[in-house]
C-alpha cells in the first residue's frame, strides 16, 4: 500500500500534534529538536518526518508553496490522524516596525489565495484556533521574544507588476505580513473541524519586493535562522502545552 496519493501516509502514520513547513529543508531543522526523529515519507514538495517532543508524537511535514499543496497536505494528514497542526513559515513584512526575524503569530488571515475560495465563499473568515495562538503568544512573552499579533494576508502572487501597491492597501488596513498558506490551513481546518496556527518569521523588511527579501534572507540567514527556531520551540510549546 502507497498511502495517501500524495503525502505517501498510511491512515494511523501521523501523530495528532502536528508542526507545518512550506519548505522541505526546513523539515529536517524542525525534526533535529525532536527525540526519535524517523523521516516518512518524501514525495514531491511533501516530506514528513515523526519524533517526540516531551514524550509527545509529533510529526513535522512540508506543504510547498501556495494554498493547492497546502490543503492536500492538511486533507491528506488530516485523514492520516493529524488534529492539531502549526505552520512554521516565512512572511513579508508589511509593517515598518516589524524586523526581520521577528515573529508574526496569526491570529486571522485575509482570504486572497485561490485554494481556500474553492472551499468557502471568501466572506467566510479564515480564524486561527484560539488555544494554540494563546500557545504561542504565552511561550513567546515568556522567553520576552519580538513577535506580532494579528491578521496576516495570503496570496498566490509573488511576483505580480501590483505587488507593492497590493502591500501598501493592506498596511494601510493594519495587515501584518504576507504569506501564501495560512488562510487556506485556518479555513479548511475549519471546516475540517481540526485545530490550525500559525507562526511566521520575518523574512522581507515592509517596502521591499518580495524577491529583493528572499535574496537578503541568504545574507541574513543567522537572524531569520533564530527567528525559524524560535517558531518551531513555540509552535512545539504550543501543540504539548
Ligand atoms: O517559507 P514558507 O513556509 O514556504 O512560506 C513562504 O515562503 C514561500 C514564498 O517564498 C511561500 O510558501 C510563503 O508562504
Ligand atoms: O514577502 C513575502 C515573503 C515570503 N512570503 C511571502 O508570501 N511574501
Amino acid at each position: 500500500m502507497t498511502g495517501q496519493p500524495h503525502i505517501l501516509l498510511q491512515p494511523g502514520q501521523v501523530s495528532e500534534r502536528v508542526i507545518l513547513c512550506g519548505d522541505p529543508a526546513r523539515v529536517t531543522r524542525i525534526a533535529s529538536l525532536l527525540a526519535d526523529a524517523k523521516p516518512l515519507a518524501s514525495n514531491r514538495e511533501f516530506t514528513s518526518v515523526n519524533g517526540q517532543f516531551q514524550g509527545h508524537p509529533i510529526a513535522v511535514c512540508s506543504t510547498g508553496i501556495g494554498a493547492p499543496s497546502a490543503i492536500i497536505a492538511l486533507e491528506e494528514l488530516i485523514k492520516c490522524g493529524g488534529r492539531q497542526f502549526i505552520r512554521v513559515g516565512s512572511a513579508g513584512a508589511l509593517q515598518p516596525q516589524i524586523a526581520l526575524g521577528d515573529l508574526i503569530v496569526a491570529e486571522a488571515a485575509v482570504r486572497d489565495d485561490g485554494g481556500s475560495a474553492s472551499y468557502a465563499p471568501v466572506a467566510y473568515p479564515a480564524l486561527a484556533n484560539r488555544l494554540l495562538v494563546n500557545g504561542l503568544s504565552d511561550y513567546l512573552q515568556q522567553y520576552l521574544q519580538r513577535h506580532h499579533l494579528g491578521i496576516v494576508r495570503s496570496h498566490d502572487s509573488f511576483y505580480t507588476d501590483q505587488e507593492l501597491a497590493i502591500c501598501r492597501q493592506w498596511h494601510k488596513l493594519g495587515v501584518l505580513a504576507a504569506d501564501m498558506e495560512t488562510a487556506a490551513l485556518f479555513t479548511v481546518g475549519r471546516l475540517r473541524d481540526v485545530a490550525v496556527a500559525s507562526v511566521l518569521n520575518n523574512v522581507v523588511l515592509y517596502g521591499e519586493h518580495a524577491a529583493d527579501g528572499i535574496n537578503d534572507y541568504v545574507a541574513a540567514e543567522t537572524i531569520m535562522m533564530q527567528g525559524e527556531q524560535l517558531a518551531a520551540r513555540a509552535a512545539l510549546a504550543a501543540l504539548c502545552q
